[in-house]
């Protein structure tokens, strides 16, 4: 173990997921790079496909990967025994996922739900539990079941009950999947409040850009790779005071596109550049310096001249 994994919230180094269904083996993963720094407000964004999935699930110990690298607050996740891993799951990390019938036991009010996985601690549960509730701004709720519950209030006793066991890394499949932009926008300021409160990490995953403009740094993943990332160009106080209540696209505006180079100096360039320049389907291109610049271009292009990288 190196002093980077136990100073980052997760390392993923090389990390790949291969998934055998009869004779077929689908890559599901494939050497996807990513560090998260503790207390980051983040999420990852990719089509339909690209291994979100399958990395959250790696990262809360639901699955193991196959080969590579892949560290949570300092602990290994591929040396954990089985019962090292449960404990895992239930002291280190909390889930909310987009279906509300998985984060919440449906006969059971907000309070009770919120609760339940502290009974498995034996901490002190009610005063605890109503905090998170208020955390959350439904303390109002809480005697309220599943069905009395909005989507947006269901999606916020989740990230409550998500809460329950103080884990360090929250991670959230899709949480504003199946909500309107205006509740999407909330649940996202609940979690920016989680994080900023409790300094919990929180990994998002998505395939909707629009959650970007309200996280600090979004990592999209393409073909089980992480590709580019988006960093925030100002401070997310700055841009509210800027900004009306509609979470918007992420943009050129807001956040700065930089594109992935792996340790062996490989890049993914985005495929709107590829496109542009006719290269989707080429497998060579010129690569030339010019001062402090990368400049790539189609393989017989005459002149050094082309589309360029910043170096
Ligand atoms: N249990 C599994 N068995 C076989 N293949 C799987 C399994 N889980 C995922 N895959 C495959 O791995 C690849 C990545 O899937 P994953 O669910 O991680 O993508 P995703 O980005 O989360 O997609 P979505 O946004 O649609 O949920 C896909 O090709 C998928 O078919």
């Amino acid at each position: 173990m190196s002093d980077e994994d136990v100073k980052y919230m997760v390392v993923c180094d090389n990390l790949v997921k291969i998934y055998k269904v009869a004779d077929i083996e689908v890559v599901a993963l494939q050497g996807l790079d990513l560090v998260v720094e503790k207390g980051e407000f983040m999420a990852i964004i990719g089509n339909s496909g690209s291994g979100k999935s399958t990395l959250l699930n790696i990262l809360g110990g639901l699955d193991r990967p196959s080969a590579g690298k892949v560290f949570v607050d300092g602990k290994d996740l591929l040396k954990l025994t089985d019962k090292q891993l449960v404990r895992y799951k239930r002291e280190t990390v909390g889930f909310v996922w987009q279906n509300n019938a998985r984060n919440l036991i449906p006969y059971l009010t907000a309070l009770e739900n919120v609760e339940l996985p502290m009974l498995l601690t034996g901490r002190a549960r009610r005063e605890r539990a109503l905090e998170l509730l208020d955390m959350v701004g439904l303390s109002h709720r809480k005697k309220y079941k599943l069905e009395q519950l909005s989507g947006g209030e269901q999606q916020r006793v989740a990230i409550a009950i998500a809460l329950a066991n103080n884990p360090k890394l929250l991670l959230a499949d899709e949480p504003t999947g199946a909500v309107d932009t205006k509740t999407a926008s909330q649940i996202l300021d609940v979690f920016r409040e989680v994080n900023s409160a409790l300094g919990v990490t929180i990994i998002i995953v998505t395939h909707d850009r629009q959650v970007a403009r309200k996280v600090d740094r979004v990592v999209a993943i393409r073909d089980g790779r992480t590709s580019s990332e988006f960093i925030r160009k100002k401070s997310y106080a700055e841009e509210l005071a800027e900004l009306s209540n509609d979470i918007g696209t992420v943009g050129r505006d807001t956040h700065e596109e930089l594109a992935v180079l792996d340790k062996v100096g490989r890049l993914q360039i985005p495929r709107e550049y590829l496109e542009a320049l006719g290269l989707i389907g080429k497998n060579r291109v010129k690569v030339e310096l010019e001062g402090d610049r990368i400049v790539i271009m189609k393989p017989d292009h005459p002149a050094s001249s082309g589309h360029s990288v910043k170096g």
